[in-house]
This record gives structure tokens, C-alpha cells and sequence, in this order.
């Protein structure tokens, strides 16, 4: 018969370890700052949610095979899902590699504006739930009047953009007038840090300090 060793039953010398001296070095994905965290401790250093999801947006953004500007988008459901994704690109069946991605060819048809599919536009339509309504949609640059209307009609309620750089131009104030129109919400967000660098080699860091591995061949 299979003999279960529950919890309290197992090795103490092999899998407890001193917890209240034993502790790490917490190298964080930007290399910033150090510090050194109790192993029974909460994390202090993570990402907080307006910050993840944005960074997500950012993420996104480096699929883009725009040469000069790269905008990815985030929708997140008001329990903190993340419920779409987009970047600018062209639209399915428009080959990328056919499509013009200048800008200042004399002939608008030659310049990307009249194909490119905004990072807005492309979170909405690839979104995996039902609807979007009631969400909060993280992107970089302030959305155009287009993607506005899409926002609007989606039901998102509240749009979180890091730049409003290009807040002159009309297409960015008829947004604003439709937003407030409409009672959809904008903030702008600060990172609470310039940058976040992704670390893969992190995965196997911090070997020689981190708690032994079990020996599972105690377990039957
Ligand atoms: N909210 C925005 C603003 C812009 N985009 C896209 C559209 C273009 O691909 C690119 C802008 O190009 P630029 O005029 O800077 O050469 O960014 C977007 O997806 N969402």
C-alpha cells in the first residue's frame, strides 16, 4: 500500500531552512538597486500595476515593423486581466514587406498612414473576451481621433497613455473632445522607473544562495 508522508512528516534537516537568517540578493531586472530580502518576506520590489501594464504596452510595441514609431496597447479588465493586445502594423493580407512604412513620399498613397492599423485598434479587435467594456486601455502615445471612436464604441472606459506629444495636432483634441463627451477617463502615467531591462540569464541566477533543492528520493 502507497504510504503517504504528509507535511510535517517530511526530512527537517533537507527541506526547512533558517528563515530567520537566511536571505538572497535580489538583483532586480533594471540592475538598479540591490537589496537583500528575508526568504519569508514579501517582495518589495515589484512592478506595481499601472507600471506592468504599461510595460506590457511597451512590450508589445517591439513586434511593430514600423522604422520610426513603435506603439503597443494594453487592455486590462477591471480585475486586472489583461484582456487584448496590439501594435501598429498592417492589416492582415497587406504584406509588410509590400506596404510602403515612409512618410514623406509626395504621393499619400505611398506613405504608410493610409494602411497602418493603430496599437489601439489592434487590441481592441484581437481581444480575447467577450467585450471590452468596463476596461482601461495602457498605451504609449496618446490615441488619435480614430482609434478614439473605436475606444469610445468598445465601451473602455478609461485610457492610460505615457506621451502626449503630439497634443497640438487636431486629431488629438477632437479625441479629447470625444473622451470628455463620452465619459471615457485619461491619465498620463510616470514609470516609477526610466527603464526595465529583461534579464533571461536571471532565471538561473542566485544558484549558490537559494535554499537546497529537496532530495524527492526521501519521498515514496
Ligand atoms: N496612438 C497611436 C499613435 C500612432 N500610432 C502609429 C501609427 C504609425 O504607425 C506610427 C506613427 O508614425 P510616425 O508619424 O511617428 O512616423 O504609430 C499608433 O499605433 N497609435
Amino acid at each position: 500500500m502507497e504510504h503517504q508522508i504528509n507535511a510535517d512528516e517530511s526530512e527537517p534537516e533537507i527541506c526547512s531552512i533558517n528563515e530567520t537568517t537566511q536571505c538572497y540578493d535580489n538583483v532586480t531586472a533594471d540592475n538598479t538597486s540591490i537589496e537583500t530580502e528575508t526568504l519569508n518576506e514579501k517582495r518589495k520590489n515589484y512592478l506595481s500595476w499601472d507600471d506592468f501594464f504599461m510595460a506590457t504596452a511597451f512590450l508589445v510595441a517591439k513586434r511593430s515593423k514600423d522604422p520610426v514609431t513603435q506603439v503597443g496597447a494594453c487592455i486590462v479588465s477591471p480585475d486586472k486581466k489583461i484582456v487584448g493586445t496590439g501594435y501598429n502594423g498592417m492589416p492582415i493580407g497587406c504584406n509588410d514587406d509590400n506596404f510602403p512604412w515612409g512618410k514623406n513620399n509626395p504621393s499619400k498613397l505611398e506613405n504608410k498612414y493610409f494602411y497602418v492599423c493603430h496599437a489601439e485598434m489592434n487590441a481592441v479587435l484581437n481581444k480575447n473576451s467577450m467585450d471590452v467594456r468596463n476596461c482601461t486601455i495602457y498605451v504609449a502615445l496618446f490615441p488619435c481621433n480614430e482609434c478614439a471612436k473605436i475606444i469610445i464604441q468598445s465601451g473602455i472606459k478609461e485610457v492610460v497613455y505615457l506621451s502626449d506629444k503630439y497634443s497640438f495636432k487636431p486629431e488629438m483634441v477632437a479625441s479629447k473632445r470625444m473622451f470628455k463627451a463620452s465619459g471615457v477617463s485619461f491619465r498620463q502615467h510616470t514609470p516609477s522607473k526610466q527603464q526595465l531591462v529583461l534579464d533571461f540569464s536571471e532565471v538561473n541566477s542566485n544558484m549558490t544562495q537559494m535554499p537546497s533543492t529537496p532530495d524527492k528520493s526521501n519521498y515514496k
